[in-house]
């Protein structure tokens, strides 16, 4: 039994990973466990959404008298907003627990990056010790952990180079919406040659390059993402490396709680996928263990693993983000040994980056806090 009480403030609710908690919250019915107070960082006094039960006008989410009654806050806010509100609950001497889905306090020596599929061991352990702030894991690098989480269990990896594949939701709601645009600018370019059979490929190809070049809107990228890619994710950093890539290493030794680090590196890689992030990894064993055992315990890793053989049409069907977006799913496959030798193996993973990226792992803390 847990010694937590049941008044959960919930931030951030409407946007995009809080609207995926919301569902995920009303569908596993976490709402009859809790009292939840909305909050609102701009329709305060508002009427809270139907989950609602004494509460229900929106407080304000600046109020930190507010938030100060609740016994767990969660919040989908962003980074501003945790940097801006959270320093001063503590101050306040608020001691309840803080649940996050931004990276703004992940590395913080107090905060544990929760994941408990993976690390519930790390979970636990700070919660006996007086542990009160969890925070959601890069999206990247849960997927990572949840599709191989086997393999880190069983103390099988030396080393893994990530190349990622990451979707729009990753960036956000704006960024999803100007993918799609620029798919309908390049189809607009060229739709009455593509009603023509006979039309020549290379005309609608000149044609199509064009448009990816000068009509694709690239607002909030930066840059035309439908058509093409954009090898950059988050700001650059003195080393070269992005910071998307720089969290790699930095969260998963984090989440698994390692004392000696495991190398994490590679490129990171936005393409046009709505909002599975994929990721092709290259992993060294720390030992030579047969492919079938090696199949086994990444199947072991969790529920949640699609296991995926190494076939051709299984795969095409079954281990791309078409098969898996929207699903809690982590798709594992293309798991082979490389031609660099017996301890060096493939993998690719592919998972819903708004759910076991972002909401899923929040939703499970409060669960765990509830003794639920
Ligand atoms: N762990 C991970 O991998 C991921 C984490 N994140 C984190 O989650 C945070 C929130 O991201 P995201 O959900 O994309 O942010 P959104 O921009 O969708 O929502 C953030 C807030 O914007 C306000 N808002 C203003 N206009 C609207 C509107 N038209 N519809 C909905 N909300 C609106 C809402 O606040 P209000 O109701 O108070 O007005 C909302 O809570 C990110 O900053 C990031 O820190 C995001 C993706 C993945
Ligand atoms: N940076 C990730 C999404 C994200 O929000 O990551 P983080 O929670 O680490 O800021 C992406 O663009 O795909």
């Amino acid at each position: 039994m847990s010694n937590v009480g049941n008044l959960v403030g919930l931030v951030g609710w409407r946007g995009m990973v809080g609207s995926v908690l919301m569902d995920r919250m009303q569908a596993e019915g976490d709402f009859d466990l809790i009292e939840p107070v909305f909050f609102s960082t701009s329709n305060a006094g508002g009427p809270a959404p139907a989950q609602a039960k004494t509460h229900r006008t929106l407080r304000d989410a600046h109020d930190i008298q507010a938030l100060a009654q609740c016994d767990i806050i969660i919040t989908c806010q962003g980074g501003d907003y945790t940097k801006a509100v959270f320093p001063q609950l503590r101050a306040a001497g608020w001691q309840g627990h803080w649940i996050d889905a931004a990276s703004a306090l992940r590395m913080e020596p107090d905060a544990v990056i929760v994941l408990d599929p993976v690390n519930e061991h790390v979970i636990r352990k700070a919660l006996a010790n007086g542990g009160n702030n969890w925070i959601g894991g890069n999206c990247t690098n849960s997927i990572l952990l949840m599709g191989l989480g086997g393999l880190f269990r069983e103390n099988l990896v030396e080393w893994v180079s990530s190349m990622t594949y990451q979707a729009a939701s990753g960036a956000g709601a704006n960024n999803m919406r100007e993918l799609l645009k620029g798919m309908g600018v390049i189809h607009a370019a060229v739709a009455d040659e593509l009603a023509d059979p006979a039309s020549a490929i290379l005309e609608i190809d000149r044609k199509v390059a064009k448009a990816i070049r000068e009509d694709v809107p690239t607002e909030f990228f930066g840059a035309p993402l439908a058509g093409s890619l954009i090898p950059w994710i988050d700001v650059q950093l003195p080393n070269g490396q992005s910071k998307e890539e720089w969290k790699g290493q930095a969260e998963v030794n984090k989440i698994l709680g390692t004392t000696q680090t495991i190398p994490v590196d590679g490129l990171c890689v936005r393409i046009g996928a709505m909002r599975c992030h994929s990721l092709a990894l290259t992993v060294k064993l720390t030992r030579d263990v047969p492919l079938p055992e090696v199949e086994a315990i990444i199947q072991s890793g969790n529920p949640w693993v699609k296991w995926v053989p190494n076939d051709r049409a299984i795969t095409v069907r079954e281990l791309t983000p078409a098969s898996i977006t929207g699903t809690l799913q982590v798709g594992v496959g293309r798991v082979r040994k490389l031609n660099m030798g017996p301890q060096y193996l493939s993998a690719f993973v592919i998972g819903d980056q708004l759910l076991w990226g972002a909401a899923e792992p929040l939703r499970r803390m409060l669960r765990i806090l509830l003794g639920a």
